[in-house]
């Protein structure tokens, strides 16, 4: 042997931080280019200023400021102020300066579940233009309005506060302000972030939002609907969405001296009756100690309780749906078109988590017709743009695996879907989340609410047909009426009829054959040139 075979290779090994992760993974999260990145700062924060409001029961006021840099052409100052919940100040250094710091990990719809964005943003925004991100905030009923500066300490993962300051807050302002200077490619971003701010608009018609672009355009979507979308609620975890360290968690964090108590102390829809029938199922002491479980007997009691088909299903308390009032004021809104349904299913649930999916049809009006369906994807209230044909939301309105013409819709057609997931774990395919797998359970439910969706078009399109049709018989009606009626007239002068008469009795006449009451003729012949008064 050779006495360099003789040399142990040896690998040199080292950890990393989140934060670090994050520096070198970035494109992971939406940040591998100047213009996804501009687009990806301005989603992070708008859906942190939206879920500061809407999940606390507050109407929002959310403005967006993007303005160019004066000194750098392609650095962009992103600037998104609301009137939410605000942020407790000693928990700012964390909540914007931490990768994995969030006040969302709970079992709650949000549009935030990872702790990331609003740090990926200021991550690259620093490493890009070296600039801190500046925080104003004042939690509700508070005497102060806080201020930080401050970046990311990338390799240790922990905060650097540059500035701190406190100010007086005489008009009882609550809410917070964020601005991050990141290096972008507005022109390119443009569209997306324009559809993006017009797209969470459709799904929150019951927001106020200001955008002021870097062209200096002021786009303003006005509240429509006073209603708020139900408010979600933390729940307990469900049994059938527990894993082995799911289970060491709830044990470690619980008091419960045997395994009945934990099982009624730690999870959602499980009494004293149901935890007993379960434990009699699986074969278990009801008094063990839940504390003496090895890993071994853990995996066992977890791969009961997922089996276990007597539970009740997930609880939709942690849900909060937009409901149809508001799919349909939103699109009727944004897209102006002659027709929408809306349809929000009943909860159900995969893997133990629950969801709720729901549809909304638009169909004509100003909506430009197009060769597939116009696709408007939603995910726990977040427009999701990219990706959009690898989406389980697409598969299920593809017209290659939907029969659109069943439903009397033939493309090109003038129709938008309108899709949106509701879930405490929306299954994206990755953290920038921007598109959800096709997770059999939410593939059915889709496809169910389009179909339920789609027959309410289906309906008002045979109405419309129907209506088209009588409108054609008034039509030729009316253009033979005067000349007959003249006729009639001429042979009945002796009896004392006029011209007018004999067209009133052919005009009653026709309404009754054709079963049209006065309020509808009005409408059919709303527009024509006709007059039967002439
Ligand atoms: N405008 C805001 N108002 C109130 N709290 C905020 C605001 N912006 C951020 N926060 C707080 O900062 C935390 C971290 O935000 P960040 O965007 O990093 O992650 P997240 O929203 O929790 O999750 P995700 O990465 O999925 O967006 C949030 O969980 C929230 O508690």
């Amino acid at each position: 042997m050779s006495k360099r075979q003789q040399v142990v290779q040896r690998e040199s090994f080292r950890s990393m931080t989140p934060s670090q992760f994050f520096y070198e993974y970035r494109e992971v999260a939406g940040f591998g280019s100047p213009s996804r990145a501009l687009y990806q700062t301005v989603r992070e924060l708008v859906e942190n200023a939206l879920d500061a409001t809407d999940v606390h029961g507050i109407l929002p006021e959310i403005t967006l400021i993007i303005e160019q840099v004066p000194t750098h052409s392609t650095y962009y100052r992103v600037t998104v102020e609301d009137n939410g919940i605000g942020i407790q100040p000693q928990h700012v250094p964390y909540a914007f300066g931490q990768v994995l710091y969030s006040s969302k990990y709970r079992l709650r719809q949000a549009r935030g579940r990872f702790g990331l964005g609003a740090k990926i943003a200021i991550l690259y925004g620093q490493i890009k233009t070296g600039e801190p991100v500046e925080v104003y905030t004042a939690p509700i009923g508070s005497s102060r309005i806080y201020f930080f500066r401050l970046k990311i300490d990338i390799e240790r993962n922990k905060p650097i506060v540059l500035a701190r300051g406190e100010y007086p807050n005489p008009s009882g302002w609550h809410g917070t302000r964020v601005s991050v200077v990141v290096e972008g490619d507005w022109p390119r971003a443009r569209q997306r972030i324009h559809e993006y701010i017009r797209r969470t608009a459709i799904a929150a018609p019951y927001a106020n939002i200001t955008f002021i672009d870097p062209d200096g355009n002021v786009t303003v979507y006005r509240r429509t609907i006073q209603k708020l979308p139900r408010q979600p609620h933390e729940v307990k975890p469900h049994p059938h969405g527990v894993d082995i360290e799911l289970l060491k968690q709830l044990i470690r964090k619980s008091n419960a001296r045997t395994l009945l108590e934990l099982l009624v102390e730690s999870f959602q829809g499980v009494g004293r009756k149901t935890a007993e029938a379960f434990l009699e199922w699986a074969g278990y002491d009801k008094d063990l100690d839940p504390h003496k479980l090895d890993d071994k007997k853990l995996e066992r009691l977890s791969r009961k309780l997922r089996e276990y088909p007597r539970f009740r299903p997930p609880s939709a308390d942690a849900l909060s749906p937009l409901g149809p009032e508001i799919i349909e004021a939103g699109l009727k809104t944004i897209l102006k078109p002659e027709f929408v349904a809306a349809v929000t299913r009943r909860p159900k649930a995969y893997e133990g988590h629950p969801f709720i999916v729901e549809v909304g049809i638009a169909y004509g009006g100003e909506i430009p017709p197009s060769n597939e369906p116009i696709l408007l994807r939603y995910a726990n209230k977040i427009p999701l743009l990219y990706d959009e044909k690898s989406d389980v939301a697409w598969k299920v309105v593809d017209p290659r695996n939907f029969d659109w013409r069943n439903y009397l819709v033939v493309f090109p057609a003038p129709v938008a879907v309108l899709t949106h997931i509701a879930s405490t774990k929306v299954p994206y395919k990755g953290v920038g989340k921007e598109s959800v797998a096709d997770v059999p359970e939410i593939e059915h439910e889709l496809r169910n609410a389009l179909r339920e969706a789609a027959r309410r078009l289906r309906e008002y399109l045979l109405q419309k047909k129907r209506e088209e049709e009588a409108k054609k018989r008034v039509v030729t009606f009316m253009k033979y009426t005067p000349e007959v009626a003249k006729s009639l007239a001429t042979i009945l002068k002796d009896y004392n009829v006029g011209e007018k008469d004999v067209r009133e009795m052919l005009l009653s006449a026709m309404k009754r054959r054709l079963k049209i009451e006065d309020e509808k003729f009005a409408r059919l012949v709303k527009g024509l040139e006709v007059n039967i008064e002439e």
